[in-house]
């Protein structure tokens, strides 16, 4: 037989199969099986924050390799048509999650017909039907008879009191309706938001949309949601060298929303001091949420809550450590550029600046001096050095920026340089689950 070489697609079989005895392994070390679709009960490894190093790299490595194994071995038309057919995927989870399919299906496990699921939530019942059997097919929810449906272990995820559910309302209800109109606002000068060409609103004029409440309570429960999946409470404390930051070391957490992920540093480092900033609703509430969930950091004044505005002012000054996290991400360049030169301007000289932001990483090697190899923990080949489809939820994040808001997620190389033009200067760069840490300090 003629020796042909197979090799990019055998690599990636062996890759899989690794991995998956590292799966297997991490749970044996618990005690468990893998549990499967079918099950109900929430795993021992159900957000970052649970889930070890090791079996994180794998999940990583099973989903980057078997999307290139079938990229790779099926026919390209129907790996294309596959991928622009997703977005009916999408619509079909926006109605399951806002009629709370799930919710009507929990504690039945035998399941209910669709037509009575449609009855109970006021929805068409042969449109459910056929929604219901394209979800099953992609193994959310179970079929269990003809038009019988049954929770599985991805549609628990879609229960109204879980914040994932916000997420994926949101991503397919405002999200889809933005990317629907992403191709009419790409001639040379349009610098036209999509959601705003399709809504006729700014994205975060709650106040004027005609449901903008359900929009502003939504996107609320959205930031929980977007906080455990990515850990970000879980990675903050470990990622960065706070241990051994001295006693009364105070950090600015700048614009920290209710800076829940500051309290889990604040308990995890007892040493360190916080000054909590937003604008002044947000900081009110805040004060609230602290004296509920952390009483004794209020009580010790090891927290202190500062109302200000970030395009006006400059936050306090002389902490020893500014944090800004999930902000940049919101503006453009030259907003980005007002919100930094206003943290440089209460920086003193050994101030540092901690950006905890998803960072793009460039899907091939070598590309600049910023290059995967120097910062970033780089796939094994043949998986592309971003580890691929396995890291494609950032590169979609980025997409949903420029929909939504006509802003961006941005590689290293282009937080380096925005923040060189405001007067800091890049030292490091900390790997934080799917977010980084970026820290900077006055050049
Ligand atoms: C995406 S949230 C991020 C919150 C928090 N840093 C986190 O990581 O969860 C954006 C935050 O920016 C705040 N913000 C928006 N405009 C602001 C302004 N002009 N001045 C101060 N804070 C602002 C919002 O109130 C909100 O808390």
């Amino acid at each position: 037989m003629a020796n042909f070489d197979n090799s990019h697609v055998t690599a990636l079989t062996a890759l899989i199969n690794d991995a998956v005895q590292d799966v297997i392994a991490e749970y044996a070390a618990v005690g468990q099986a893998i549990p499967s679709l079918n099950s109900l009960k929430p795993g021992p490894f159900q957000v970052p924050a649970e889930t070890p190093a090791r079996l994180m790299k794998a999940i990583k490595i099973i989903e980057a390799a078997c999307a290139q194994l079938t990229y790779t071995v099926s026919p390209p038309g129907s790996v294309m048509l596959n991928k622009a057919l997703e977005h009916g995927e999408a619509a079909c989870l926006s109605v399951v999650t806002e009629a709370r399919i799930a919710d009507l299906l929990l504690d039945q496990p035998a399941g209910l017909p669709a037509s009575k699921l449609a009855d109970i939530a006021g929805i068409h019942a042969g449109k459910l039907t056929r929604i219901l059997r394209l979800l099953a097919t992609k193994h959310c929810f179970k079929e269990v008879q003809p038009g019988v449906f049954a929770n599985n272990r991805l549609s628990m995820k879609l229960l109204s009191a879980d914040p994932t559910s916000a997420l994926v309302l949101q991503r397919t209800d405002d999200g889809l309706l933005a990317s629907a109109y992403l191709n009419k606002t790409m001639s040379k000068d349009d610098n036209g938001i999509p959601y705003q060409r399709a809504t006729g609103f700014p994205y975060f004029d709650f106040d004027s949309q005609p449901d903008g409440l359900k929009r502003s309570e939504r996107f609320a429960r959205t930031m929980v949601g977007w906080g455990q999946i990515f850990g970000k409470e879980h990675f903050l404390p470990q990622a960065y060298p706070w241990s051994v930051q001295p006693p009364e070391t105070t950090i600015c957490d700048v614009a920290g929303g209710n800076g829940f992920a500051t309290m889990a540093l604040l308990k995890a480092h007892p040493h360190l001091n916080l000054v909590l900033q937003d604008q002044t609703q947000i900081i009110d509430r805040a004060r609230e949420f602290w004296v509920k969930q952390h009483p004794s950091a209020v009580q010790k004044e090891r927290v202190k809550f500062v109302p200000f505005d970030f395009f006006k002012d400059a936050p306090v000054r002389g902490c020893d450590i500014y944090y800004l996290s999930f902000i940049l991400h919101d503006w453009q360049d030259h907003e980005s550029k007002i919100i930094l030169n206003n943290i440089r301007k209460a920086m003193k000289p050994e101030s540092k600046l901690i950006i905890h932001e998803i960072v793009l990483r460039n899907a091939l090697s070598n590309t600049d001096e910023f290059t995967a190899e120097a910062y970033f923990d780089v796939a094994p080949k043949p998986l592309l050095p971003n580890y691929g489809v396995a890291r494609a939820r950032t590169y979609e994040l980025d997409i949903a920026m420029m929909t939504l808001l006509g802003s961006q997620e941005r590689t290293l190389a282009e937080y380096v340089n925005l923040c060189h033009q405001c007067g800091l200067r890049f030292s490091k760069l900390y790997e934080a689950g799917e977010m980084d840490l970026m820290e900077f300090s006055l050049v």
